[in-house]
């Protein structure tokens, strides 16, 4: 670190920040991300910069000789004719090189620049797919995403390789300049180099101010840009519409962006304002440097050396500026940056499997045996001592209030969390002794709140099988086992029309229709193991009941999981499991369940009352219509 508080007088997690920064392993990380990059264009980026660093000196050095050959001409002291002609050609043919190579060294950066922009945007979405669910149900961990993404596409990275490389170049026109400077005249030189420190030390204070500021506000800049997303989002739009909350958002959001603003603006007059009085130092430094050199040819009479000292005054305080802004920089970016490796270095995933492969068939089943489950950063239980069974080849509806637990179970299912206790068999083997990718592999899931892909429709149902996206027949087969393939043939390119109307020749579908979609996609995978979240809320019964009769051809040989709310579904299960405060209350047939007069008969009778518009009637008989 160059200027500031040391690691220990910041914040814990901004200290974290500058200590992984100020570590030469951080650098090394950094330099082997470019480097792996394109070793050829960072080994030529840094070659060119470094081989232009020496012009100016050289500049110098052909000025002062020039200037002198003319003096010695007018003088009559010598032959300064051939010292000029040889001083303007070399100085002519400099210039030249340096054009060129500018040229070549801008092409280079800016083509680093974006690929390393690239690169960085990869890093953080492989990250983002490697980590896990409970990292994404967290606050703090979207404040780390956010900060990530924000390095990912701020350049700050490259800006790094670009201050390193030219902060050594700084650093090599100084020592080529200053070798002339000193044998010329010590103190202007000293002058010279030391007066831009001051400037730079103001600079580099206020940009760690900046820093910090933005870093400890990541979590009201994702608010801001919420109130954004909320208000600008085919999702949200009729609802925000009809509510009419759109000009309460935008308060919200204005409040926020104000409230920045403010904080902002007071930090730039700042910087603006001790950056001026201080610069003062170095107008005023470059100023005596050039008294002290002018007095001095006046005595001795070398104006050749005069001329070369006033140029090089320019170069050297760009120089100087050149190396202690670098450094600033360095220090800045690296604070900026250290965001970004601090996400890309968050633990993964810590779920791994096993090496048992994944049966082609079960032959048992699925059984939760004493199962209970904490959410991370909760006490409350929403699986409590959570047993059962559920046998191979089966449909099992899993019914309750809500908040009961059901998804948590199809949660553990999938490993997306491990059970606090308990144990979840697969043909009576421990979940976690199955390869995880195995197990995905061959489980077929739609979550309550599905994705809608806003891409084509063929693709919305190939994803269930990505490595069938080009099997057409197989797509449209599972579009006909749900019942989306009415809604697809009506769109006007069929299965290669993009859904959603967030690109071009978008086209819109229903709610329901959507679903038909998802359901198509988990029938697509043709998964030994098929669990459905509330697959059909939005169908209507009618498509409801059809999607069913086909569930059990589609699925015949698969071990399906289905959680329902509307009982209509949940009677043509084999077996239905009641769950209430993550624990198994009730188990059996529809008809056995509604001879035991409990939960299930009352929330049946419940439910068929309603649709027969009569008196709910609690722990009616087996057989009460739907
Ligand atoms: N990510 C989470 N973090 C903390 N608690 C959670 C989380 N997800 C669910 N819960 C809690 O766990 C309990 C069970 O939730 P779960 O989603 O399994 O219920 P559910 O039966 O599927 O409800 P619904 O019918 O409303 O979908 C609830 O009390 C809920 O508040």
């Amino acid at each position: 670190m160059t200027v500031g508080s040391t690691p220990e007088e910041l914040p814990a997690d901004l200290a974290e920040n500058a200590r992984t920064s100020a570590s030469p392993s951080y650098w090394f990380h950094l330099i082997g991300v470019f480097w792996r990059l394109s070793p050829w264009k960072v080994t030529a980026t840094g070659l060119l910069s470094w081989v232009s660093a020496v012009v100016p000196g050289l500049q110098v050095a052909l000025t002062a000789q020039a200037v002198s050959g003319v003096a010695a001409e007018l003088t009559g002291r010598g032959q300064g004719r051939e010292q000029v002609v040889f001083a303007i050609s070399a100085l002519v043919a400099l210039s030249v090189t340096t054009h060129v190579l500018g040229a070549l060294q801008r092409y280079l950066g800016a083509v680093l620049s974006l690929e390393l922009t690239m690169k960085i945007s990869e890093m953080v979405m492989v990250k983002g797919t490697r980590m896990d669910l409970e990292s994404y149900e967290n606050a703090d961990y979207y404040d780390r995403l956010e900060r990530a993404k924000a390095e990912s596409t701020s350049g700050n990275a490259y800006e790094i390789l670009k201050q390193i490389v030219d902060t050594v170049a700084s650093l090599v026109t100084l020592v080529s300049i200053s070798v002339a400077l000193f044998s010329w005249h010590p103190w202007a030189a000293l002058l010279t180099l030391v007066s831009p420190l001051p400037a730079t030390a103001v600079n580099a204070f206020y940009g760690k101010r900046e820093w910090q500021v933005e870093y400890d506000r990541a979590q009201e800049r994702r608010k801001s840009f919420y109130y954004q997303w909320i208000t600008t989002s085919d999702h949200s739009f009729m609802e925000i519409k009809l509510f009419g909350l759109g000009p309460y958002f935008i308060a919200r959001y204005r409040e926020l962006i104000d409230s920045f603003f403010r904080v902002d603006r007071r930090l730039t007059r700042r910087a603006e304002l001790w950056g001026a009085v201080v610069g003062l130092v170095g107008v005023f430094g470059s100023m005596g440097a050039i008294t002290l050199a002018v007095f001095s040819a006046m005595s001795s009479g070398t104006i050749g050396e005069l001329a070369g000292f006033l140029q090089a005054i320019t170069a050297v305080s760009t120089a100087a500026a050149g190396l202690l802004g670098g450094l600033a920089g360095l220090y800045q970016n690296a604070l900026y940056t250290g965001n970004l490796f601090d996400f890309l270095t968050l633990p993964e995933s810590e779920i791994t499997g096993g090496d048992r492969p994944f049966p082609a068939e079960l032959r048992h089943g699925i059984e939760f045996r004493d199962v209970t489950f904490v959410y991370p950063g909760t006490d409350a239980k929403a699986l409590d001592g959570f047993s059962c069974v559920i046998p191979a080849g089966r449909c099992c509806a899993i019914v309750g209030h809500n908040g009961a637990g059901k998804s948590t179970i199809v949660k553990l299912l999938a490993r997306l969390y491990e059970p606090t206790s308990g144990r979840i068999l697969i043909d009576g083997h421990p979940i976690e002794e199955y390869d995880l990718d195995d197990l995905r592999d061959n489980i077929g899931i739609i979550f309550q709140d599905f994705l809608k892909y806003e891409m084509t429709a063929r693709e919305n149902i190939g994803f269930g099988r990505i490595t069938a996206l080009d099997d057409l027949p197989r797509i449209t087969g599972a579009a006909r086992q749900s019942g989306a393939d009415g809604a697809i043939g009506s769109l006007s390119g069929g299965y290669d029309t993009q859904l959603g109307r967030q690109f071009q020749d978008g086209e819109q579908l229903s709610v329901g229709q959507w679903q038909k979609v998802a359901l198509a996609r988990a029938f697509m995978r043709r998964a030994p193991i098929l669990v459905l979240d509330e697959p059909t809320a939005a169908i209507d019964a009618e498509a409801e009941a059809e999607i069913f009769g086909r569930l059990r051809q589609a699925a015949a040989d698969a071990t399906a999981l289905l959680i329902a709310h509307r009982f209509s579904t949940v009677r043509i299960a084999d077996k239905i499991i009641v769950i209430e405060d993550g624990r198994l209350t009730e188990e059996g047939t529809h008809a056995e369940l509604m001879a035991r007069g409990g939960v299930y008969a009352r929330l049946f009778s419940l439910q068929a009352a309603g649709y027969l518009d009569g008196e709910p009637s609690a722990g009616a008989p087996a057989g009460t219509p739907a």
